[in-house]
This record gives C-alpha cells, structure tokens and sequence, in this order.
C-alpha cells in the first residue's frame, strides 16, 4: 500500500487587506454574498447589499479597522499566520495550510497545496469552537465545491467543532485564572459569543447549545460561582431577531445591579480580530464605564498560546489511526 500524507487545513474567516474602505467593500462583498452567511433571496438581497451596505458600511468599519490594526496586518490575519506556523512546529511530518473563508489565503490555493504536497488525508480543522451554519458550515460547502476540479480525491476528516474538548476548556480555564491573579475575581465573568440570527438555530443551527456545552464544561471547570457566570450574544448585523442577551445591552444594565467589575472573554473568537478588540475592548467597555461600571478587563483571545497550540494538537493527532 501506498505511503499516506496527512495535510491540515487550518480555515478562519478572512479579514480585509487593508485598513481602507476599498479593501474593507471588497471583503464585506465577498463574505456577504455567501448564502450561508446571509439567506436572503438574492433579488431582494443584492440591491440592498450593493446599494446600502457596502457604500455605508466600508467607510465606516475601515476606520474600526484602523484603530486596531498591527504592524503585521489585520489582527485575524497576524494570529491566524501565527497558529498556523506553531501547529505546524509541532507536526513536522505533515502539511499545514491557514486558509480563510473570505479573501486570501484563499481556500483553493490552500487545498491546492496541500493535494500538491501529495496529501492523501485530508484534516479540515475550522477555527471555530462552536458549530454554526453560517462559519463551519461555509467552510464545507467551499471545499467541496474546490474538490468538483479534482480527479483524485483524499480522503477527510472535518472537525465539526470542539466546544467543549477538555483541552480548549482548559485554555480558557488558564487564561481566566491568570486575568483572575492579576486583577482580582470579578462580580461577573460575561461570556460574549458572536450572535446568529434566531431563525438559523430555529431552523437547525444548534450553534446556541454549542455556546451553552462551552459555559457549562468552563463552570464545572472554574473555582467561580455559577451565578457570577453570564453568557452573552455580541455583533449582531441587520434587522432580523438575532440571539439575546445583548452583550452591549447586559454592559449597560450591570452597574444599575450593583455590579462594578466585569471581566470579559469571547470564547467563540479563535484569535483576537475586530470584534473583540474593538467591539468588546472598546465600544463595550466605553458603554459599561458609561453607565457607572468600574473595572473592565477584557481577557485576551487563545491567539497562538501553548495551550492553544496544544488544544488543535490533540484535535489533529485525535484524526490520525
Ligand atoms: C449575517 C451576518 C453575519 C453572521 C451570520 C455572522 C456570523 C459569525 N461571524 C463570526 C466571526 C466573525 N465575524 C467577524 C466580522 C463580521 N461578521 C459580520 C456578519 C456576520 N457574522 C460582519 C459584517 C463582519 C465584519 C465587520 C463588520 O462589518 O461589522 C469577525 C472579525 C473579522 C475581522 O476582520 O477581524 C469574526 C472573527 C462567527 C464566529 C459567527 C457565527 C457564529
Ligand atoms: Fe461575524
Ligand atoms: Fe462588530
């Protein structure tokens, strides 16, 4: 029998170019027109997309971009390269390629890489702990669609998620712990996913209960009371009912109950990008101090940590027999 290879697809979401309207419009176009990501029947939806939100929409995030764009690049982008070389530190005797949903690396070049390589076991691993139709289940559509210009097919093992491995929960034990020694325990520890839209889990997204197996495997897991732990949903988009509770709405109620020091994790964000860094550190620690909170300290995404690293370790090795 023939020698196998094993190649690692690592895929995030993709994130603009550039700080620049231009750059930020050609993305928002690319990641929007996904049916995945937004269903709307394309009659409806193009005009509004091509007419409304890219002209209104670029100018204004480019300038978000800005405020929390590195030497290096795109936030997303620097910690994604990141995880991809430490992964690949650890697995020298296979193929690992970063791709990204949206934008570049793009997804054909990647698999096309990896098949190059000679890769005869294909490991798909989406950088997303909790499965949702409109993030892991793009990422499966598009590689099926590269593999149509494929005569030689490898085969795949795509890791649907992993909310609540014990090695991705106890990172984020680790991480609480430290940001807990540093700054004291806080009167709550908020939990803030990227929301969905409520009719993609009606219609069978379990990406929600997926969110809930993370809060409870990380309670059972921390030295904190239960009743201190709350979960929120943040980044909600258009006029759709998406997941509640607000992040940005429980930051403005908290200091009305008396509470004066949060400490905010996003669980759901594989790497530090606009939504955390801007979304969170910024515009929801503004509104909580705005509305009388005290102390916000905003814990650090998994990035490219050892114990992050370790976490898609044992995920791949988990694939191998
Ligand atoms: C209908 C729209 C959107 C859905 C559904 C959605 C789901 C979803 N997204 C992430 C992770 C990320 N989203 C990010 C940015 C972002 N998300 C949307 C819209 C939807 N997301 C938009 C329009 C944007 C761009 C910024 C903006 O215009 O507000 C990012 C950050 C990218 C970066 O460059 O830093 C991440 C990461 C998840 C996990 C998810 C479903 C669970
Ligand atoms: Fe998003
Ligand atoms: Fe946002």
């Amino acid at each position: 029998m023939s020698q196998e290879k094993y190649g690692v697809l690592m895929v995030n979401l993709g994130t603009p170019e550039a700080p620049t309207s231009k750059a930020v419009k050609r993305y928002l176009a690319e990641f929007l027109s996904d049916r995945r990501v937004v269903d709307t029947p394309r009659a409806l939806w193009w005009p509004i997309l091509n007419g409304a939100i890219l002209p209104l929409r670029s100018p204004r995030v480019a300038k978000l971009y800005q405020s929390v764009w590195m030497d290096e690049g795109s936030p997303l982008m620097v910690f994604s390269k990141r995880q991809r070389k430490a992964l690949a530190d650890c697995l020298p005797d296979m193929a690992v390629e970063l791709a990204m949903s949206y934008g570049k690396p793009s997804l054909p070049d990647a698999v096309g890489r990896l098949l190059e390589q000679g890769v005869t076991k294909l490991i798909i691993l989406p950088l997303y702990p909790q499965y949702s139709c409109s993030t892991s289940a793009a990422i499966w559509d598009a590689v099926a669609r590269i593999l149509i210009g494929y005569r030689r097919l490898p085969s795949i093992n795509y890791i649907r998620d992993y909310a609540e491995h014990p090695a991705y929960i106890a990172a984020l034990k680790h991480s609480i712990e430290q940001s807990f020694e540093r700054h004291g325990k806080p009167d709550r520890l908020l939990l803030s996913f990227h929301g969905i839209p409520v009719r993609y889990a009606a219609e069978g997204d379990d990406y929600p209960l997926r969110c809930k197996d993370t809060r409870d495997a990380l309670v059972q897991a921390l030295d904190f009371p239960e009743q201190q732990v709350m979960m929120t949903f943040q980044s909600r988009f258009g006029r759709d009912p998406w997941l509640t509770p607000f992040t940005d709405e429980t930051m403005k109620n908290l200091p009305a109950d008396g509470v004066r020091h949060i400490q905010v994790i996003c669980p759901g964000f594989s790497s530090d990008c606009l939504e955390t860094l801007e979304e969170i550190n910024g515009q929801n620690r503004e509104i909580f101090e705005h509305a009388g909170g005290e102390t916000f300290h905003y814990i650090p995404a998994l990035n490219d940590s050892p114990k992050h690293i370790e976490l898609f370790r044992q995920l791949v090795s988990e694939q191998v027999r």
